[in-house]
């Protein structure tokens, strides 16, 4: 069986991935700092505990696992904690990557699949955003991953790296039936923010904003689903087996959804009205983000399977509802590795101090 180093796998786009993985015959070797992952998701192989940036962790995880590749989805991923706290978004994720690379050189690993964002664009001067546009990040968040987009490509070069940077647009949905979604704490995204209002968990979805330049005045974003982005982590690594040097990619859909039309997508889905609030713009988001993805289905054939807004929501509705809250105590990660958190929505405990304030394991602002 051939062996994987999947940096990231204890979250929601690294666990799907691993699944599909596992399903193409890879044993996927999961390294996570369970910062925001969680043990019940590493189904398919090992589980590492480390930290990406920690070059003794990644020697000894490479000695012992000798890895053919490695797909590196490790890092903070919020863009508004991104621009309070730019520096812990440069170490973990432009730190993080520069360690990992350093360590597949010493250990003579040179194909890697890299998790990329439309947020390197910027707001763009055209839409759909094809892969020619220029990088031009407004947030830290956007920026880093711009910068480590760069360090691939000069690695490429340098050292003959094989590299593809798949630039994600918004990851949603999930598969309940391999008991895997979104379970970020605190949770920033729309869509389990919009079921969380519905299912009562919470007063009201906050609209960030409702004065945008796009059609109902709220921010346009191209959702695909998590499965769908899964599947194109196969098919780059096949690439990376036939093509040399770094080549981005764009991953979604190609239709835009406004943040009022995802709200009656969730109320179509779960029969349940979504209670709203207005509050301001949110830093660091572009009005209107949608892929052409046409580079992508053209020379790797990714074709999305479940393309729908209404079955990308069922299928989060599903893990929200019925899924995550059904999941056995048993599989919240052990005491000494459990994550912490502040303003946490999981209804499992944190760890906390004899004072019971919440311990941070790091300073990130995660996401
Ligand atoms: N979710 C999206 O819509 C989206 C969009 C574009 C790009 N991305 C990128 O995809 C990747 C995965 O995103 P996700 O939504 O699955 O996030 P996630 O938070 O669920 O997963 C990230 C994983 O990385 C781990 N991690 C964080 N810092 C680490 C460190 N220093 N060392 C080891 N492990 C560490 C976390 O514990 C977590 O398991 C990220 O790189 C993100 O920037 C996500
Ligand atoms: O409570 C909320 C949450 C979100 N939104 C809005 O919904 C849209 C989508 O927001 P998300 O937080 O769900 O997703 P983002 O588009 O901000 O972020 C995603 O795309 C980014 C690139 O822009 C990054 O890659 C990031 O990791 C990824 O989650 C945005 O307009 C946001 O302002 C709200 O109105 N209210």
């Amino acid at each position: 069986m051939r062996t994987i180093l999947v940096t990231g796998g204890a979250g929601y786009i690294g666990s799907h991935t691993c699944q599909a993985l596992a399903r193409a015959g890879w044993r996927p070797v999961v390294l996570d700092d369970l910062s925001s992952g969680h043990p019940w998701a590493v189904q398919w192989g090992p589980l590492e505990p480390g930290d990406v940036r920690d070059p003794a962790r990644l020697d000894a995880v490479f000695a012992r696992h000798a890895p053919e590749a490695v797909i590196h989805f490790a890092g903070l991923i919020e863009v508004g904690a991104s621009v309070r706290d730019p520096g812990a978004f440069y170490a973990v994720n432009v730190g993080g990557s520069l360690a990992l690379l350093e360590a597949m050189r010493r250990h003579g690993v040179n194909r890697l699949i890299f998790s990329s964002t439309c947020a390197v664009f910027g707001p763009p001067d055209r839409l759909p955003l094809d892969e020619d546009l220029p990088h031009r990040p407004i947030s830290p968040y956007g920026a880093s991953k711009a910068m480590v987009e760069r360090i691939l490509a000069d690695h490429a070069a340098a050292h003959g790296l094989r590299a593809v940077a798949l630039r994600y647009f918004n990851a949603a949905g999930a598969d309940p039936a391999a008991g895997l979604g979104e379970a970020h704490a605190p949770e920033t995204h729309l869509i389990p923010l919009a079921i969380a209002a519905a299912l009562g968990q919470r007063p009201a979805l906050t609209l960030f904003g409702t004065d945008y330049d796009t059609p109902d005045g709220t921010c346009v974003r191209d959702f695909v689903h998590v499965n769908d982005l899964a599947a194109a982590h196969l098919l780059a690594l096949d690439w990376t087996g036939r093509e040399a040097g770094m080549h981005g990619f764009n991953l979604g859909n190609g239709v835009g959804y406004s943040v009022r039309e995802v709200i009656a997508a969730v109320e179509r889905v779960s029969g349940r009205p979504v209670p709203v609030s207005f509050g301001p713009r949110r830093a660091g988001d572009p009005p209107h983000l949608v892929a052409d993805s046409r580079r992508i289905r053209a020379r790797l054939g990714w074709n999305p399977r479940h393309p729908a807004i209404d079955d990308i929501v069922a299928s989060a509705w599903d893990w929200h509802h019925r899924v995550f809250p059904a999941l056995p105590a048993r599989l919240a990660p052990p005491e000494s590795l459990r994550p912490v958190r502040e303003n946490d929505d999981d209804p499992r405990p944190a760890t906390r101090d004899e004072n019971g304030e919440h311990k941070r394991r790091r300073g990130a602002g995660q996401g």
